[in-house]
């Protein structure tokens, strides 16, 4: 899918295939150099963090495992309401493990504010964050992110994983929403 399919959906690009692919590969190099001797447990947050993972994870070149949590806090709207359920749980018990959990958004960063106080209960031997998109003029909660792809302005994106009522995930690229399609947090 590319951004001609998209036909009048989109507004804007916001972050393009290519910069996604470098920042990637830039990442990886980051993780592989950190993490060098020591086997690393990476945590994906379904379903926006699939692309991010699959592709990080064939960046690198690190001895990684993989293991997946879905954890439910947006509904079908666009709002985070910073109630956060478990979906889905880790399969692995993660004390004494190096975890680096990868999300695809920090938005108001509720999601991870809970997710990485429920993780570090566990008692993990290190705990770090990999957020791929950012948009700091949003945030609520401060977390702190060891390996950050783009900060994006304070609007509401698709595409690379994130949806707009489960549609637009297998977008390769960011971009906004055009106003018929995304009104005030309701399909159109
Ligand atoms: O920083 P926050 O405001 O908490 O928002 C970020 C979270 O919202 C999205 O997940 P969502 O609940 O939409 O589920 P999804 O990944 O299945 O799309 C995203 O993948 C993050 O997990
Ligand atoms: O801007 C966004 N787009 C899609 N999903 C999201 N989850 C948090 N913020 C967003």
């Amino acid at each position: 899918m590319d951004e001609k399919d998209m036909g009048t959906d989109l507004a804007r690009v916001l972050v393009t295939e290519d910069e996604i692919n470098a920042k990637l590969r830039e990442l990886a190099e980051q993780i592989d150099r950190d993490y060098e001797g020591r086997d690393v447990l990476l945590v994906g947050v379904l379903k926006g963090a699939v692309m991010v993972m699959a592709d990080l994870a064939r960046a690198l070149h690190s001895p990684i495992t993989m293991d997946w949590m879905a954890v439910s806090s947006y509904g079908s709207g666009t709002k985070s309401s910073g109630v956060v359920r478990i979906l889905k749980d880790l399969d692995t018990d993660i004390a004494d493990r190096h975890i680096l959990v990868v999300e695809d958004i920090i938005d108001s960063g509720l999601t991870l504010s809970w997710m990485l106080a429920n993780l570090a209960s566990r008692g993990p031997a290190s705990l770090e964050v990999c957020a791929f998109f950012r948009k700091p003029e949003a945030a609520k909660v401060d977390i702190p992110v060891k390996y950050l792809g783009f900060d994006i302005p304070n609007e509401f994106v698709v595409g690379y994983g994130l949806d707009y009522a489960e549609r637009y995930r297998n977008l390769p690229f960011v971009g906004t929403l055009a106003e018929h399609v995304y009104s005030g947090g309701k399909p159109a």
